[in-house]
């Protein structure tokens, strides 16, 4: 069995004002989803920022590949950066509102391989129309896309770095009910393809539970680790005695 693309040894993280979490482990394969879970300010997106190396944990470590990327050198640590991606909640911030969408999603290609524009608009290609855009997409500016759209080329733009861990924050809350099935039907449809695993935030227990088999919940600075089927009889378990009190 391959090492775990993502683990986590005792994470905290504290602002200063007490710890937001404390003492988290759990580990992620390649193509697992793991689901980040809990109420509005329990720290799900903090978690994933101190994943992407976009924050310093308070405690413990984090290994990426089985790799501390505090301890390697900048050269290589801007090399595995590709590997792990990050997917934001809100379309219209994902994008740069001055360039079109064939610059953006042709940017991050460009940075990593070293590549020029047209070769990187050659590779990108097949995944515009995997992600089911089309050509005139290309020449259009985030603000004349819809949320959906902007959704599938910042995936188009994600996978064409072949990442192997994906943190999305939330991808799909901003998006109708419709759009919402659609885009994460394609998420597990990229997944199947390439094998990426996938830490997915929401608050929407319909949302993770349909996207994840183990599901991780954050409450008052504790947590608990759940499979698919006992989360959900715990969301019915925690709907019903709210309803009740
Ligand atoms: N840079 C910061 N400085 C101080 N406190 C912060 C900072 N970033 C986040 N926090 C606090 O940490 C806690 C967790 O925030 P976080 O955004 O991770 O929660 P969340 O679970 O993702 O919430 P939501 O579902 O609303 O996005 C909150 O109380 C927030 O105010």
């Amino acid at each position: 069995m391959s090492p775990p693309v993502l683990e986590l040894k005792n994470i905290a993280k504290s602002y200063g004002h007490g710890d937001v979490f404390a003492d988290i482990s759990f580990s992620v394969s390649e193509a697992e989803s793991i689901g980040l879970f809990g109420e509005s300010g329990c720290g799900k997106t903090t978690l994933g920022r101190c994943i992407m190396q976009l924050e310093r944990q308070s405690a413990g470590t984090i290994l990426l590949d089985s790799l501390d990327p505090t301890r390697l050198s900048s050269r290589k640590r801007r090399e595995s950066r590709q590997s792990y991606q990050m997917i934001f909640q809100h379309p219209e911030v994902s994008l740069n509102p001055k360039m079109t969408l064939a610059q953006s999603v042709t940017e991050l290609l460009m940075v990593h391989k070293k590549i020029c524009f047209d070769e990187a608009m050659d590779t990108i290609q097949p995944l515009i129309n995997r992600v089911g855009l089309r050509n005139e997409h290309l020449a259009r500016y985030p603000h004349q896309l819809s949320g959906g759209e902007v959704q599938r080329a910042v995936l188009a733009r994600i996978f064409s770095l072949q990442p192997k861990l994906i943190i999305a924050d939330e991808p799909t809350s901003m998006l109708d009910v419709s759009v919402q099935a659609q885009v994460l039907r394609l998420m597990k449809e990229l997944q199947n393809e390439t094998g990426v695993a996938y830490v997915f935030i929401s608050h929407d227990p319909d949302v993770i539970s349909a996207m994840c088999d183990r599901i991780f919940w954050l409450s008052k600075r504790t947590w608990r680790l759940y499979d698919k089927s006992t989360f959900i009889s715990q969301v019915k378990e925690d709907y019903t005695s709210s309803k009740n009190v």
